[in-house]
């Protein structure tokens, strides 16, 4: 199993943020992590990349345990946070570098070249991170996710504010990713999961509604669209 998330619970003081969700994710594929607001899908993708412990169950990556083994498991991942903070001043290659040598990678430049030409950053990366539009902050964190080429990447909005043709070019980046990667990624937009995901998974109020592939959609709900299938889950 690439992606294991076996029984995650979290609780913050008397709220249950995150109630008993498990699943599993075997192969290379875009999988949409949908909910409303407050669902709890980035309580769930900051434990699944052990940025917060949870308090039961467990997560592992190609059977490592996060928790156990932070540290190996954390190789295995790349995760692009909601909002992802940059350090403004750094210049776009000095920040890949500064991610790439606390990977300890070697032969660094030429992974920085590979990562900077996948996500299209070439125009931009002699400026300053504070220079540059939103769309390429975005693409400037999803290069730090791939900079050690993990197999799982786990991305929480990535597409949040970006305009029509910085969206297309993203999807298209998400989609050839998920030719050769687990990526699990979070939106609110629909049409963006019917365009990129393979599967999705549904969370309300904590818990796991619904996971299913989205060829099976139609079959399943007698042909609604995504959009009648996320109100019918999470109403
Ligand atoms: N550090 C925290 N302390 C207390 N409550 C928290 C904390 N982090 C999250 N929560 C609560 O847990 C619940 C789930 O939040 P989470 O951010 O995971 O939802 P989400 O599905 O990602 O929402 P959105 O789509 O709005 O980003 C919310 O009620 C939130 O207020």
């Amino acid at each position: 199993m690439l992606l294991a998330v076996k029984n995650l619970t979290k609780t913050f003081g008397n709220q249950v943020a995150v109630n008993d969700i498990s699943f599993g994710i075997e192969e290379a594929k875009v999988v949409g992590f949908l909910g409303p607001n407050g669902a709890g899908k980035s309580t769930t993708m900051k434990m699944i990349t052990g940025f917060i412990r949870p308090s039961t169950g467990s997560v592992s990556i190609h059977g490592i345990d996060v928790q156990e083994k932070e540290y190996e498991a954390k190789r295995l991942l790349g995760y692009l946070p909601e909002n992802n903070p940059l350090y403004g001043s750094m210049y776009v290659r000095e920040s890949l570098q500064y991610t790439g040598k606390l990977y300890r990678l070697p032969n660094l430049s030429k992974r920085i070249e590979e990562v900077i030409d996948m996500v299209g950053l070439g125009d931009e990366q002699q400026k300053k991170i504070k220079q540059l539009s939103k769309g390429y902050k975005q693409r400037l964190g999803i290069a730090q996710t791939l900079l050690h080429n993990p197999p799982v990447l786990i991305l929480d909005e990535p597409t949040a504010g970006l305009d029509p043709n910085q969206l297309h070019e993203i999807r298209n980046l998400i989609r050839l990713l998920g030719q050769e990667k687990v990526v699990v990624l979070s939106t609110h937009i629909m049409q963006e999961v019917e365009a990129i995901c393979q599967e999705v998974i549904f969370i309300n109020k904590g818990k796991l509604v619904g996971n299913f592939s989205i060829e099976k959609r139609p079959e399943m709900f007698e042909n609604k669209n995504l959009e009648q299938v996320f109100y019918d889950l999470t109403k």
